[in-house]
């Protein structure tokens, strides 16, 4: 099997001084999954440390750099799943840990349980030895920034989401055709105490079977949670679409009935892949065969070789 992965950046509109930033850190994220996978590595190795990577890095909205909470608080939410046995492991509105996508990879291997969440979930990564940081760590200038700006009594609603996204996730495939996905975010600016999204929900915010493929999807997670749009991706591959046509159509619901924007990166157990979005832009980045993929906006698809490891 020729392993590949798939990274996304999230859906969000990204303000142009950031752009760049963004797809080096999606491409790097990609290279890092990639080299696992070609070392004989996991696709659920490969989905945690590139979804890992994203959320060291604070121009995404995961981990550190994650948006507030309407208290100014960083609350976070994380899924991985192992197609082989169709285990996840998911954490949800949990505080001041580094990367929330590795307790949730403990709370897959380590408890009988699916999902834990706030208080319990750090009491678990305190007993799973996971160190606790401090608060401060996670915030970025540009998040309290936001936070701000957005408690002001004229902010607009819209306007509210933009400016600082970048949701993480990641899918693949390894050498013996095993397939993962991964999610990691914040979640949305300014959001109530105790918000949960679609990121740690199975089926919403990320979903993979060996038997069909996986998808880790980003956008307005309310949205997302009602059409369980990561299911709906795969619901349409097993009805005989391609990834690219079932991302597609999946989205194009869920704009049409629940007035939903967002993305998704998708791959099927062939190995084929997809990155789709119905909002303006989503950064991503592939690998696959030698090649780097990535783009931005509607249409991009640039490549680069990516080193190949033997
Ligand atoms: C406005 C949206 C499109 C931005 C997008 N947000 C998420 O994906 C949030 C996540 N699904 C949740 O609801 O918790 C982003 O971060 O790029």
């Amino acid at each position: 099997m020729l392993p590949v992965v798939v990274v996304h950046g999230g859906a969000g509109h990204i303000p142009k001084e950031r752009t760049e930033e963004s797809t080096i850190g999606v491409k790097e994220a990609a290279r890092t999954g990639y080299a696992i996978l070609q070392r004989g590595g996991s696709a659920v190795d490969a989905v945690v440390e590139a979804v890992a990577l994203m959320e060291t890095n604070p121009r995404f909205n995961a981990g550190r750099g994650s948006v507030l909470n309407i208290k100014g608080e960083v609350e976070m939410d994380a899924l991985v799943m192992d197609g082989r046995t169709l285990d996840s492991g998911a954490v949800s509105a949990v505080r001041r840990i580094a990367n929330p996508v590795q307790l949730a990879r403990l709370v897959m291997e380590k408890t009988k349980h699916l999902c834990l969440t706030a208080e319990g979930a750090s009491k678990f990564a305190r007993s799973m030895g996971v160190p606790e940081v401090p608060e401060e760590s996670l915030i970025t200038d540009y998040a309290k920034m936001r936070w701000k700006k957005n408690l002001e009594p004229d902010a607009n609603p819209v306007e509210c989401q933009m400016g600082k996204m970048g949701t993480v996730g990641a899918v693949a495939v390894d050498m013996d055709g095993n397939i993962a996905c991964a999610t990691s975010t914040g979640g949305m600016i300014n959001k109530m105490e105790g918000r949960v999204g679609d990121t740690p929900c199975v089926g919403c915010g990320g979903y993979a079977d060996n038997k069909i493929g996986a998808v880790s999807p980003t956008g307005h997670g309310e949205a997302i949670m009602k059409v369980t749009l990561s299911r709906l991706v795969l619901f349409h591959m097993e009805q005989g679409k391609t990834p690219e046509e079932a991302s597609d159509l999946a989205l194009a619901y869920m704009k049409e009935r629940v007035d939903g924007l967002g993305g998704v990166v998708v791959v099927d157990h062939n190995g084929t892949w997809a990155a789709r979005f119905s909002s303006l832009q989503m950064s991503w980045a592939a690998a696959q065969q030698g090649k780097l993929h990535f783009g931005l906006f509607h249409g991009d698809h640039f490549t680069e070789p990516v080193e190949e490891h033997t």
